[in-house]
């Protein structure tokens, strides 16, 4: 035998060790030229864009600790849904005024200086006006509206078509409806109240709904709901939706398409949807009616607005449902919690008194047989206590997702893909804007301290491209409903601030009606 040439046979052993060698060999090979890869790609990278500069502020931003499953972030947070406004209130004195959190899987900044609001309301790019993923799974697909449109051009022709029923012009044409409908209310709250003697614990949330529901009605349809056959029906499935809408937040299963098609939410929806559709198609056939009799006698009222412009009528009856469900979520709770904050406050409220009867009784605002559009002005210590009670309580929540990048100031940039919260409460409740923030203070809207605050440390409605759409129209609804009220009652409350517990749902409102006793006032 040559023993020059013999190789011992490979065992089992010695075969498994060589392969072993060899894959580890290359599996350190292989990360060593990836790091080396990866570390020249980024030194490129960098001397390219920058990238890391632009957005070194917002990885350096704060938050609270998340859950270390990304799935589920801060999300935990929302067991704590009776605690959350103080939470919101509290985080920006912990994190900083503009904080992070994951939500999820989703990234979000939450924005909490009006420097910042400024950035996002005011930006005039199409980028920033998405509402974002989080609204768009709560929103029930099947209901189409522009306030879910994330952009371009559909959603600014909407709009801009939509904001004409809406401008101070338009309005205007509608002052009567404002007087009638305030005027019925005041009957039925003395009904209630046994005739406004003073004794008499009740509340007043069902009556306020139903009296901005027939205004906003009136003025958006062109009819008075509450005088149109299934108008009740209309007002009550309004109402049913909203709450279907807030059990999808709490009860995230019904985001999933195939639970929520074969939830009975679902049908719910559909008969609810249903009904309101058939009182719209009669309201629009009286426009269509009214269309052919005479062209001229055209009223600029949201309804005949869309129909003028060839909108389909399913998509008439989305916008309208939509804009009086807004309007019902809004209006009527702001009117009141000014109520609540005036019975608590019976100095500002003889204010107010003392105002409303020098307006209502001057005859130079009765020229029209109705009080004056114009003379709704000269009711300034009214407009200050429903801004300091839109201050204290904002209602909502801002939202958006960022498609391009977003510049809050000269260090912070938020990338594109991230969306941003911007919660008015938060920052109506920050001392360095409004000291002692908790107490009801009417004169921090006093002309020469609203020119001390920043302009958008006060968003109750938000601004710009995505802004309130019914701001004017809310604005007079509380202050004809609140001035008339106030002409014929003295109003006190038997709840106490600590009574009530506010929470979002999905506005933020207190978690059970306010109670009041009404006097009449000899005036
Ligand atoms: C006190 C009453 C009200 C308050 C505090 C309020 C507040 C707000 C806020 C904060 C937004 C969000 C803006 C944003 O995302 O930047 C909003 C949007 C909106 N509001 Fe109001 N609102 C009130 C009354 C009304 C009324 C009476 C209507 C209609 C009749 C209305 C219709 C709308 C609509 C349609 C949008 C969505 C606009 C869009 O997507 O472009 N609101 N409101």
């Amino acid at each position: 035998m040559d023993i020059s040439t013999y190789s011992p046979p490979l065992t089992d052993k010695s075969s498994l060790r060589n392969f072993l060698i060899v894959f580890f060999t290359t599996l350190f090979l292989a990360r060593v030229v990836q790091r080396l890869l990866t570390s020249i790609l980024k030194s490129k990278s960098q001397t390219g864009s920058n990238e890391d500069d632009i957005y070194k502020a917002y990885k350096n931003l704060g938050g609270p600790q998340p859950f270390p499953l990304r799935l589920i972030g801060n999300g935990y947070l929302i067991i704590y849904k009776n605690d959350l406004l103080r939470m919101i209130v509290d985080m920006p004195r912990k994190y900083g005024l503009c904080y992070k959190l994951t939500v999820f899987n989703e990234d979000f900044v939450v924005l909490n200086s009006p420097e910042a609001a400024q950035a996002l309301m005011m930006s005039p790019s199409m980028g920033h006006v998405r509402r974002g993923r989080l609204m768009e799974k709560i929103w029930p697909e099947e209901i189409e509206s522009f306030v879910l449109y994330p952009g371009g051009e559909k959603f600014k022709n909407t709009r801009k078509m939509l904001a004409y029923p809406f401008k101070y012009k338009a309005l205007k044409e509608h002052n009567h409806c404002f007087h009638k409908h305030s005027e019925k209310l005041v009957q039925q709250l003395e009904t209630r109240f046994n005739g406004g003697d003073g004794t008499y614990i009740g509340i007043a949330s069902d009556l306020l709904k139903k009296c901005t529901f027939r205004i906003s009605s009136e003025t958006l349809m062109g009819v008075d709901l509450d005088d149109t056959e299934g108008g009740e029906v209309f007002c009550e499935n309004l109402d049913e939706l909203m709450k279907i809408f807030t059990r999808r937040v709490y009860q995230p299963w019904l985001l999933i398409p195939l639970i929520w098609r074969l939830s009975s939410e679902y049908r719910k929806m559909k008969e609810v949807c249903d009904k309101m559709e058939k009182v719209t198609l009669k309201v629009i056939e009286k426009h269509k009616e009214k269309a052919n009799l005479n062209q001229n006698d055209l009223s600029n009222t949201m309804i005949e607005v869309m129909f003028r412009n060839g909108v389909d009528e399913k998509l008439i009856f989305y916008e309208v449902a939509v804009m009086l469900g807004v309007a019902n979520e809004t209006t009527p709770l702001t009117a009141e919690q000014a109520m609540f904050f005036l019975s608590l406050h019976p100095n500002h409220q003889k204010l107010c008194h003392e105002e409303i009867d020098a307006v209502y009784n001057d005859p130079i605002n009765w020229k029209s047989g109705v009080l004056e559009f114009e003379a709704l002005k000269e009711l300034k210590q009214l407009e200050r206590c429903i801004n300091e009670t839109l201050r204290i309580n904002p209602l909502t929540i801002i939202m958006r997702q960022l498609e391009t990048p977003l510049r809050i100031d000269e260090k912070l940039v938020i990338p594109k893909g991230v969306s941003v919260i911007m919660p008015p409460y938060a920052l109506h409740h920050q001392p360095q804007y409004y000291p002692d923030p908790e107490k009801y203070d009417p004169d921090r809207f006093l002309p020469d301290e609203v020119k001390k605050r920043h302009a958008f440390a006060f968003v109750p409605f938000s601004a710009g491209q995505r802004g309130c759409i019914g701001m004017k129209l809310a604005m007079i609804e509380l202050k004809v409903i609140l001035a008339t009220i106030l002409r014929h009652f003295e109003v006190k409350t038997v709840d106490t601030k600590e009574d009530l517990k506010f929470v979002i749902d999905p506005t933020i409102k207190p978690s059970r009606p306010i109670r009041f006793t009404l006097k009449k006032r000899q005036n």
